[in-house]
């Protein structure tokens, strides 16, 4: 098993991704290791294998293709550090539909709604991100680069940004010519959702338990917004009482943060608010170096405009109500006090306290709550296979010229 013959050290240590560039280097036990990810995932799911990803897929086309993402994302992050959650998010939205293929970005388009309208991808973020770099790589090389690996790259340099591991990525993705509004609304997985519902879920894209409950380590940051957990503090299955398994002080902090509002309200609450700490999701990140390893210039005038507005949108995104998930603030890090949450019944979705009534699901989440290095090790192996699912290569789809339209 290759997960188990790697070096802890190469996926623990933050300091060392954070300063890692996208030139070549040795990487190859964990090269191996994506090449079994990628292999197990096109085994299980018994479908034509697409084997043309690459390490490097741009290396001719488009050399300058991943140090653009990488930078870009390394500057924004500096100015909005939410950027990190938004992507990782999005990359998962899109990846669990159809595969990666960039179907999340598309706009509604006569004859074919989008996955972006969606009602579970209402409070997606992010769009303008890959945007941006999009319009910066099309400057130095025009129609080569596709979205779907403009998605992968970032949310991974998000990650990294964030002080969660880095993970290496094949490239060379297509871009879908549709978006899967229908199979978005149907197969993402609800907070509500029970344990088995969600096992069920994931396993139907290749994802084992302790898959699963590495990926929802992806909860340590970022922001819920109250009505996805409102009825747990309020009416929890119509009993117009709280859900019996929260912990009671939890309960009465997260209370504080959430004033009990119908579901069906819009009016954003001026409250934002961390728990417990005074952490702030733009709260810049101690991992992050200041460091450029490249001489791209971030700030080009092209895209000055839109940078512009991307940090103007600061204050809005701050508003509405919601819990911020960096409990432990980043300076502890990536994925450490989500598992120990659990613990302590202090989960904030249904489907993140979930995991601790199963047997299975409890082992994991223990192990990754002592075990800080199994958890970024676990977690870099499965977004690997989830940035691997299910990709289109040449000849099919396309490389779009403008994320959200169809080429
Ligand atoms: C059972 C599975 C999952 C459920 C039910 C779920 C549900 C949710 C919900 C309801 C939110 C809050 C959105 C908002 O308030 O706007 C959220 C946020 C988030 N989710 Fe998940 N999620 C799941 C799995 C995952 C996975 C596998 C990842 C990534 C690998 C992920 C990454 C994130 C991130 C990073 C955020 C914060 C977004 C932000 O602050 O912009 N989630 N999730
Ligand atoms: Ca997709």
């Amino acid at each position: 098993d290759t997960k188990r013959d790697l070096n802890d050290s190469e996926w623990s240590s933050s300091s060392s991704s954070s300063t890692s560039s996208s030139s070549p280097r040795d990487w190859s036990p964990l090269m191996q290791a994506s090449r079994a990810v990628f292999l197990s995932v096109d085994e299980e799911d018994g479908e034509e294998p697409h084997r043309n990803l690459e390490y490097d897929f741009y290396r001719d086309s488009c050399p300058e293709a991943e140090s653009i993402v990488q930078e870009m994302i390394r500057y924004l992050y500096k100015i909005r550090s939410d950027v990190a959650p938004a992507l990782l998010r999005l990359v998962f939205h899109d990846c669990f539909i159809e595969g990666c293929d960039a179907s999340v970005l598309l706009d509604a388009a006569e004859g074919n709604d989008s996955e972006k309208d969606s009602p579970p991808n209402e409070s997606l973020k992010g769009f303008d991100i890959i945007d941006i770099i999009k319009e910066e790589i099309e400057q130095v090389c025009p129609g080569v680069v596709s979205c779907a690996d403009i998605l992968v790259l970032a949310a991974r340099e998000g990650v990294v940004q964030a002080g969660g591991p880095f993970y290496p990525l094949f490239t060379g993705r297509r871009d879908s010519m549709v978006s899967f509004s229908d199979t978005a609304t149907n197969e993402l997985p609800p907070p509500q959702a029970d344990l088995s519902e969600t096992l069920a879920s994931f396993s139907s894209r290749g994802f084992d338990s302790r898959e699963t409950v590495s990926l929802l380590g992806a909860h340590s940051i970022g922001v819920i917004h109250c009505k996805f957990f409102q009825d747990r503090l309020y009416n929890f299955g119509r009993t117009n009482q709280p859900d019996p398994s929260l912990d009671p002080d939890f309960l009465n902090l997260m209370k504080a943060k959430c004033s009990n509002i119908s579901s069906t309200s819009s009016a954003p609450s001026p409250s934002f608010v961390g728990v417990p700490s005074s952490s702030t999701s733009v709260a810049p990140s101690p991992h992050f170096d200041g460091s450029s390893s490249s001489n791209f210039d971030c700030s080009p005038s092209s895209s000055a405009a839109d940078l512009h507005s991307f940090e103007d949108s600061l204050s809005s995104s701050i508003e509405e109500q919601g819990v911020d998930m960096a409990y432990d603030g980043p300076e502890v890090g990536f994925g450490t006090v989500y598992y120990r949450s659990l613990l302590q019944g202090k989960g904030i979705l249904y489907a993140d306290q979930q995991l601790m009534t199963g047997e299975e699901t409890g082992i994991w989440v223990r192990a990754y709550a002592s075990d800080v290095s199994m958890f970024r090790r676990d977690f870099a192996l499965a977004m690997m296979k989830l940035s691997n699912l299910r990709t289109l290569t040449a000849p099919m789809g396309q490389i779009r010229l403008n994320c959200s339209k169809v080429a």
